[in-house]
């Protein structure tokens, strides 16, 4: 089944200055030489056209070629979201690892982080993170997946180190009008089933027009019209500018407030924060894998611990072994591994153990703390501590381990022991 698939929309701002440079370099060399006027203005209509054309392409999403090497450089460079939400969570998440980025003023575009000496922290808005990180501009980054799926189009030079960073969580979608002809839509194929035409074609607005393209050609549309917007897409079905939007989703409150449903089959990608790596660079510069490792490990460490509580109970019992099989005979309360159970030291047992007090430690999932307290009452237990967990290093990480294979090299001969 042929797709028709269009794209309509104000010529885009080309969206790489590589990309951009590429046609201005053309008309740089063409106008490097003197020229009569004629002829300098057809030399200069030409590279107009070149602009145009790389515009639009780019507004497709097709990248000018990358260089045959790395740019040589002495530090290695982590690319951060220099604005909106993903800005303040990356800072924050950072912060929860004791990464903290020091950014003395909002217009400095290049930090650093303290416990990372060798690395150079560098701000660029989300879209451009995924452009330097596929370009070798920087090494590593942190970016939303829906973002790299627009624009790193799955370039086999970005690698995903960690794909569940715990923030940012939405995930694109179709928005379809709720009411007129859209009413009784409610899965992807009545919406296929529409008498779209080549004089009526579905019309979509998406800021997101690599993913479109791939997703309705995979569903087997026909006469899809894709329009660009760079936001507040979800007023373009009122307006009669598009008939749906696909655009990203997190509450659904958006997408309600202006009249528009999502539909069964309607859900192209989840998203969250992630972070990423420029492959040659990790095979190339010395020091970068190092990084990946610390990196890796934190983030795990951090995002593993921020799902529990540890929590720690008087318990009387026979002994300690009595304790902890009383706890573990209780679903949810056997913790990570097991209970720590200890003996309680009192001032009145003047040095000894208090007969028959002890003290019992579990991590209990943050989801099921207060069941799990009303538990541990149940069993006996009584000034019950409740505390934050930080980090929770276990082996070492499957991400590491799988960055490895995906690189395929060993981690001998790296400083990270
Ligand atoms: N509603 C949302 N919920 C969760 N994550 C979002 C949401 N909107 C955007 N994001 C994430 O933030 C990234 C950047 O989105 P965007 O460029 O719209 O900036 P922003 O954070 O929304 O700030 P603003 O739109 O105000 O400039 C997106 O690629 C996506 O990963
Ligand atoms: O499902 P919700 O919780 O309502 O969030 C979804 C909205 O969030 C984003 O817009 P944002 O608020 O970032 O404004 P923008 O369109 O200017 O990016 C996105 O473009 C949706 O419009
Ligand atoms: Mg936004």
């Amino acid at each position: 089944m042929s797709t028709q698939l269009q794209q309509r929309g104000a010529a885009v701002p080309c969206a790489s200055r590589r990309a951009c440079r590429l046609g201005s370099s053309s008309s740089a060399r063409s106008s490097s030489k003197p020229l009569g006027s004629a002829a300098a203005r057809r030399q200069d209509a030409r590279a107009a056209a070149l602009q145009v054309v790389c515009s639009l392409n780019n507004s497709a999403g097709t990248m000018a070629p990358k260089p045959a090497k790395l740019e040589a450089r002495e530090t290695l460079r982590l690319a951060l979201p220099s604005k909106g939400r993903m800005a303040e969570d990356t800072l924050q998440l950072l912060k929860d690892c004791q990464l903290s980025v020091v950014k003395p003023n909002p217009r400095q575009y290049v930090a650093r982080i303290s416990q990372l000496p060798g690395l150079e922290v560098w701000f660029q808005r989300a879209t451009d993170v995924v452009r330097k990180i596929i370009y070798g501009d920087v090494d590593l980054g942190i970016v939303g997946l829906d973002m790299l799926a627009e624009i790193g189009n799955d370039d086999p030079d970005v690698i995903i180190l960690h794909d569940a960073l715990d923030f940012g969580q939405c995930h694109l979608a179709l928005g379809v009008p709720m009411g007129g002809r859209f009413a009784a839509v409610n899965t992807l194929e009545e919406l296929r089933a529409m008498p779209w035409s080549e004089q009526a074609p579905l019309r979509v607005v998406t800021g997101y027009q690599n993913i479109a393209r791939k997703f309705f050609a995979e569903k087997g549309f026909e006469h899809v019209v894709l329009l660009s917007a760079d936001g507040a897409l979800e007023a373009a079905p009122a307006m009669g500018s598009a008939d749906i939007i696909l655009d990203l989703v997190s509450t659904g409150v958006t997408l309600r407030e202006n009249n528009l449903k999502q539909i069964e089959g309607g859900t192209i990608m989840h998203s969250e924060g992630a972070l990423v790596a420029n492959r040659r660079a990790l095979l190339e510069r010395p020091g970068l894998l190092e990084i990946c490792h610390e990196l890796i490990e934190r983030l795990e460490a951090h995002l593993t611990a921020d799902k529990y509580y540890s929590v720690i109970a008087n318990m009387r019992g026979e002994s300690a072994q009595e304790v902890s099989k009383r706890l573990l005979d209780v679903p949810g309360l056997a913790g990570l591994s097991g209970p720590t159970v200890s003996p309680v030291f009192t001032r009145g047992t003047s040095g000894g153990a208090e007969p028959h007090l002890f003290a019992a430690v579990i991590c209990v999932p943050k989801k099921q703390l207060y069941p799990a307290v009303k538990e541990i009452r149940r069993v006996g237990g009584s000034g019950v501590l409740v505390q934050p967990m930080t980090y929770i290093f276990d082996e070492e990480p499957a991400r590491w381990t799988q960055l490895l294979e995906t690189l395929g090299i060993t981690a001998d001969g790296l400083n990270i022991k």
